[in-house]
């Protein structure tokens, strides 16, 4: 690769599915320019910016970004990458948003004012994503990709949605960027947008018809008007030519890494936290619910002394499911808003992002464990011989079950209509086979031994020793247990992660 180029892609083909999407795609870029990527839609834009950012799989050839292969662990806080649909979160504001992937980044919260100033959010700097109109979602997506005016800056379709005036100015920000020494790839639609760059790719069914500036593009075509070069060399399939200027930056190590991945994970369990604080009918969920179901089962008991016996298998039961169903939507949500698709693209391990979450609703669990087992004691009259310590431990643990298991199914499932079909299917068996309504000793061979095995089993055997006082070496074999299932459903969570899509 040459000293003065800082992409490099070479014979690139990307198969989607049983397409060819990009086929032997070859281009350089330089440092200091705007490279504008256009072409039809579905001719491949959004696969080739992808590709270079590195979150794309690749079928062959190869794509070089600042002398590393794309999606390098080095890149990820130099490229800015914003997908064609506006990565944000919904329940977040505009500024808590450019706040979290600036602490992800590790930018100071100057430069969220200063993104916030460029994109011409500072009037939105306090409303909800949702609230947003969709050209507002777009510029907060911008702003993210620009925080910390990255090396190379990936942006896909960045001014749909916008006024002229505030196109006009983004274009007038790009450019200064790139005087900066930036290398800026803008796919686009609009033609007049494509005169603004230095360079124009231009992408026909996968394949790469011609890179040249826009003068010469008119020039070749003898158009009249961008639109009408446009057409016409669409038409023609293209003509080829090239023109060019170089980067750098520097890598950290032992104490700072660990802290750094300290600090990004929590991070994410504080925007977590923040999106559900906005969220009051999931708090509502989260801290209440448990406690109600488990007074109505008090309820439907109160002529029999059933509850002693059946009450700790509730407060086993009640906060596990919630806390799974919970932590899956929150999960699949962000798997499918583009956000960890981002996230991804920047210096976040998949395991900082699982541990974020899981930290975030532990905090949760811990306070729904609490007005649970107290609700279930001293309303409910659960009558307790153990140590109330040792309780409230076993039903934190449990709900931490819940949350790890509920992050493993997100990645299990296409959408939030898939995880609640799994709810029957992962809850009904456990409520009938884990001890609940009949103790294991009494299930059929073959039932006892599958019932042995469910997660939610040791939390309900632990739960009723620590309840009846009869607590010895089997009950720390099922808190050990326990903490087994939690660490291998992190373990396949984190697993599951994946920074490239096919
Ligand atoms: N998951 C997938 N499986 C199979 N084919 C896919 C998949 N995703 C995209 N494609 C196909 O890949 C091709 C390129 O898609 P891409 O999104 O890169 O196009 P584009 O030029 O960005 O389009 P647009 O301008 O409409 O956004 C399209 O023909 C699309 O149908």
């Amino acid at each position: 690769m040459n000293k003065s180029t800082c992409v490099d892609v070479q014979r690139l083909d990307v198969r989607r599915g049983k397409s060819l999407v990009l086929d032997q795609v070859d281009f350089q870029l330089s440092p200091g320019r705007i490279i504008g990527l256009l072409g039809p839609s579905g001719s491949g834009k959004s696969t080739l910016l992808r590709s270079i950012v590195g979150n794309q799989i690749t079928s062959d050839g190869a794509v070089t970004v600042l002398g590393k292969p794309a999606g390098h662990k080095s890149l990820r806080n130099r490229v800015g990458y914003m997908t064609q649909s506006a990565s944000i979160y919904e329940d977040l504001s505009t500024r808590q948003n450019i706040a979290y992937f600036a602490k992800i980044l590790r930018q100071p919260s100057a430069e969220v004012d200063r993104v916030l100033h460029t994109t011409d959010l500072a009037g939105q700097a306090g409303h909800l994503g949702r609230d947003l109109s969709g050209g507002q979602r777009n510029r907060v997506s911008l702003a993210i990709a620009l925080l910390g005016s990255p090396e190379i800056v990936i942006l896909d379709e960045p001014t749909v949605g916008l006024d002229p005036v505030l196109r006009a100015d983004l274009w007038k920000m790009f450019s200064q960027l790139a005087a900066t020494g930036s290398c800026l790839v803008v796919s686009s639609h609009v033609m007049d947008e494509a005169m603004r760059c230095d360079e124009i790719l231009l992408l026909r069914e996968g394949k790469l018809l011609g890179q040249m500036t826009p003068a010469a593009l008119m020039e070749s075509t003898g158009a009249e008007n961008p639109e009408d070069a446009f057409v016409s060399l669409i038409a023609a399939g293209g003509t080829k030519q090239v023109p060019n200027a170089a980067c750098a930056r520097a890598e950290a190590s032992g104490n700072v890494r660990r802290r750094r991945a300290m600090n990004r994970t929590l991070a994410t369990a504080g925007r977590v936290l923040a999106q559900v604080m906005h969220d009051p009918r999931t708090i509502a969920l989260m801290l209440l619910v448990p406690s109600l179901l488990i007074g109505l089962i008090a309820w439907i008991f109160t002529e029999t002394d059933a509850f002693s016996r059946i009450g700790p298998a509730m407060i086993a039961l009640f906060p596990f499911v919630v806390m799974f169903l919970v932590t899956s939507i929150a999960t699949l949500r962000e798997r499918r808003s583009g956000t960890l698709e981002r996230l991804l693209s920047m210096p976040m391990a998949k395991g900082e992002f699982i541990f974020g979450y899981t930290l975030a609703f532990t905090l949760v669990a811990i306070v729904q464990t609490v007005i649970a087992v107290s609700f279930a004691i001293w309303v409910c009259g659960l009558h307790i011989e153990g140590q109330l310590w040792l309780l409230f431990a076993v039903a934190a643990l449990d709900a931490l079950l819940g949350i790890s298991l509920g992050l493993m199914a997100s990645a299990f499932a296409h959408t939030e209509f898939q995880v609640v079909q799994f709810m029957p299917a992962l809850v009904i068996p456990q409520f009938l086979l884990a001890g609940i309504i009949l103790p294991r000793e009494q299930l059929p061979g073959a039932l006892q031994a599958i019932g042995d095995w469910l997660p939610l089993s040791p939390a309900i055997d632990a739960l009723s020793d620590a309840a009846a006082g009869t607590t010895d070496s089997a009950t720390a074999i099922n808190m050990l247990l326990i903490a087994a299932w939690i660490a291998a459903a992190l373990l396949i969570g984190s697993l599951t992660l994946r920074r490239r899509t096919a």
